[in-house]
């Protein structure tokens, strides 16, 4: 069953150490059938030079396994959480790649201070709340999906246009419209807060990018008439005076 979308999970989880965003077994990826409503995600701790397709795992939105002999990744209750919450997203991209967890620990949010954030990210990438004892030790995996989807709602994000969040201690979780978009904006993340941490000690008092110019990049690529790539959008860029 849903071998095309087992393809696709296997290729973005083995795309994690392709990118360097992460070490020995950490991190995971699934993709959801919004059809069938089942999702495909990695199984917990099998290394990725070894991960097959048939150990995928398949699962139904409230975590009944329904395909695979193996343990769903142990991240699988957060990951099941926010595809509940949020229809539009297709892909989900847990990591602990080291700079966007360095701000995650630190509790911080990724500042937009410049125009590779604001392709992707239209805003800072913001940061939840440290998660308490008790939903620590009741609902782990469960309760830190609640906290991104409480801070996402509390702020009124649109999770198209902010595809990722850091999870106060722990690290970062991405998303996009499939297996590969969260992988690629979890890459971009990962620079993104590279970038703000240097560009921060370089010049500690830096401002935010303008918003006309945040507007401009993120809306060159995603907007109604965006023109970045390929698209062929009605409203041309401006070429001459
Ligand atoms: O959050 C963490 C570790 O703190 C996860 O990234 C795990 O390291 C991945 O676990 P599995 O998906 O292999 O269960």
């Amino acid at each position: 069953m849903l071998e095309k979308l087992k393809q696709e999970v296997l290729e973005a989880n083995l795309m994690l150490p392709q990118h360097n965003l992460v070490t020995f077994t950490w991190g995971n990826v699934s993709g959801i059938d919004r059809e069938s409503k089942l999702v495909v995600i990695k199984p917990s701790g099998v290394p990725y030079d070894k991960l097959k397709v048939e150990d995928l795992v398949v699962t139904d939105l409230d975590g009944n396994i329904v395909e695979g002999d193996l343990n769903p990744s142990s991240d699988t209750a957060t990951h099941l959480a926010l595809y509940r919450a949020f229809p539009e997203i297709g892909g989900i991209v847990h990591t602990h790649s080291p700079w966007a967890t360095s701000w995650a620990q630190a509790g911080r949010r990724i500042p937009a201070l410049g125009t590779t954030h604001a392709d992707y990210f239209y805003g800072e990438v913001p940061c939840t709340r440290k998660l308490t004892e008790d939903e620590v030790n009741r609902a782990y995996e469960l309760e830190t999906g609640n906290v991104i989807i409480e801070t996402v709602r509390n702020e009124g994000i649109d999770p198209k246009a902010l595809p990722g969040i850091l999870v106060t201690g722990h690290a970062p979780f991405c998303w996009g419209k499939d297996a590969d978009n969260a992988v690629h904006n979890a890459v971009v993340l990962e620079e993104v807060a590279k970038m703000a941490l240097h560009t921060l000690q370089l010049n500690p008092g830096v401002e935010w990018i303008d918003q006309y110019l945040l507007d401009k990049h993120y809306l060159r690529k995603h907007g109604a008439n965006a023109y970045y790539g390929q698209n062929k959008a009605e409203t041309k860029q401006e070429t001459s005076n």
